[in-house]
């Protein structure tokens, strides 16, 4: 996708030394695009933790480099206990986001059997740019697959604009390249079809505001900036046609856990009847587990991101209380929309029921 007329990615690996993993630091979006360098397995997992880079894909993306990098650090003569403690590390950095084990466990599938460390780096070097290749295609298709949703919309309204809501950044920033529920958007834009989309602020770490807008901005995608409570009533004056979002773990049974607040719109979307989808790589699937409710680790944030709001002021980005200091704070990342709210899946795959049979069906390598 673009930054200043430049196609970029949001990971990638120097010319010219192939230790130095490079990403944007997103938590200065949309004020500065500031490169970060990543060459040892604990700036990874930092840059996971602090939310340098987030978003499931870009998350697991990052530990799958991580691990290869651990390879690559190691000095001493037992490199696998090495890499299994430096597993349990990124493993830990973030709780929802299924896509960070997936890729380790990818990672360590790919040094299977293999106990010299060259050939570990090797494989892990590999694993992680193959990780990486393989999200922009599929998030490529998941575009191609949700497109066919939008043209539906179009041909019911010749015409007029397609109104498009968004919760959190489920973007190319939380992704390699296109983002699962904006690659239909962007694929869309890209037809010609008139599009807009209302963007969910997403408090309190700003993703709408910070990275969604940033991103359909740089697009040319039209769009409009809401405060996070606006969905509802948009919907029941008929101002959104189509819900779409992204996830970071998705249930057997077709459960979704997103950003805190997606429930929110799912709830006022049934109640208006507006389509909601939830567009995800076959990676963000939790084959594991099937009551997400239940099942799903909600990540616990600090307080202070509820009760501070950073932005950029007069004197470059600062913090600024809202709410009185000792005024306790409880800051849920994630909440479960459960699969009877959600009206498809579009994955890589093509679009199903959200349900055991409509993901097994689509998925038949993982029928029980
Ligand atoms: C394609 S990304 C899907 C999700 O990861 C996205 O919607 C989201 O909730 C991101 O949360 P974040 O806390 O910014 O990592």
């Amino acid at each position: 996708m673009i930054i200043k007329g430049e196609h970029k990615r949001t990971i990638w690996v120097d010319k010219n030394n192939s230790q130095l993993i490079q990403t944007f630091d997103q938590r200065l979006f949309p004020h500065e695009v500031k490169i970060v360098d990543i060459t040892t397995s604990a700036e990874a997992g930092v840059a996971i933790k602090d939310m340098i880079v987030r978003g499931a894909p870009l998350i697991g993306a990052m530990a799958a480099y991580g691990i290869y990098l651990a390879a690559v650090e190691y000095k001493g003569d037992d490199v696998l206990a090495y890499l299994n403690e430096r597993k349990d590390y990124l493993n830990e950095t973030r709780p929802t986001a299924i896509n960070l084990a997936w890729a380790l466990n990818e990672q360590f599938k790919n040094i299977d059997g293999l106990t010299d460390q060259s050939e570990m780096i090797a494989a892990l070097f590999k694993g992680a740019n193959k990780i990486v290749e393989d999200d922009v295609e599929t998030c490529r298709m998941i575009g191609e697959h949700g497109l066919q949703i939008i043209e539906e919309i179009a041909a019911s309204k010749p015409g007029e604009t397609i109104n498009i809501l968004t919760h959190c950044n489920a973007g190319w920033l939380a992704c390699i390249d296109w983002g699962t529920a904006t690659s239909p958007i962007y694929q869309a834009h890209q037809k010609g079809i008139k599009v807009h989309v209302w963007v969910d602020e997403t408090r309190p770490r700003s993703q709408g505001a910070n990275l969604t807008s940033f991103e359909l901005n740089e697009q040319g995608v039209p769009h409009t900036l809401i405060t996070d409570n606006t969905g509802g009533h948009l919907m029941q004056h008929h101002m959104v046609d189509m819900v779409i979002v992204g996830t970071d773990r998705t249930t057997r049974s077709g459960d979704v856990a997103n950003k805190i607040g997606t429930y929110l719109k799912a709830l006022a979307a049934n109640d208006n009847h507006v389509p909601f989808y939830v567009a995800l790589p076959s990676s963000t699937i939790d084959w594991e587990i099937n009551d997400g409710v239940k099942e799903i680790p909600i990540e616990m944030r600090s307080e202070d991101e509820v009760k501070y709001v950073y932005g950029k002021g007069k004197n470059g980005m600062e913090s600024v209380l809202i709410c009185p200091k000792t005024t306790p704070a409880a800051n849920y990342g994630f909440d479960v929309t459960p699969a009877r709210l959600v009206t498809g899946l579009i994955t890589e795959r093509g679009i199903c029921e959200a349900s055991e049979e409509g993901l097994t069906n689509q998925f038949p390598e993982q029928k029980r």
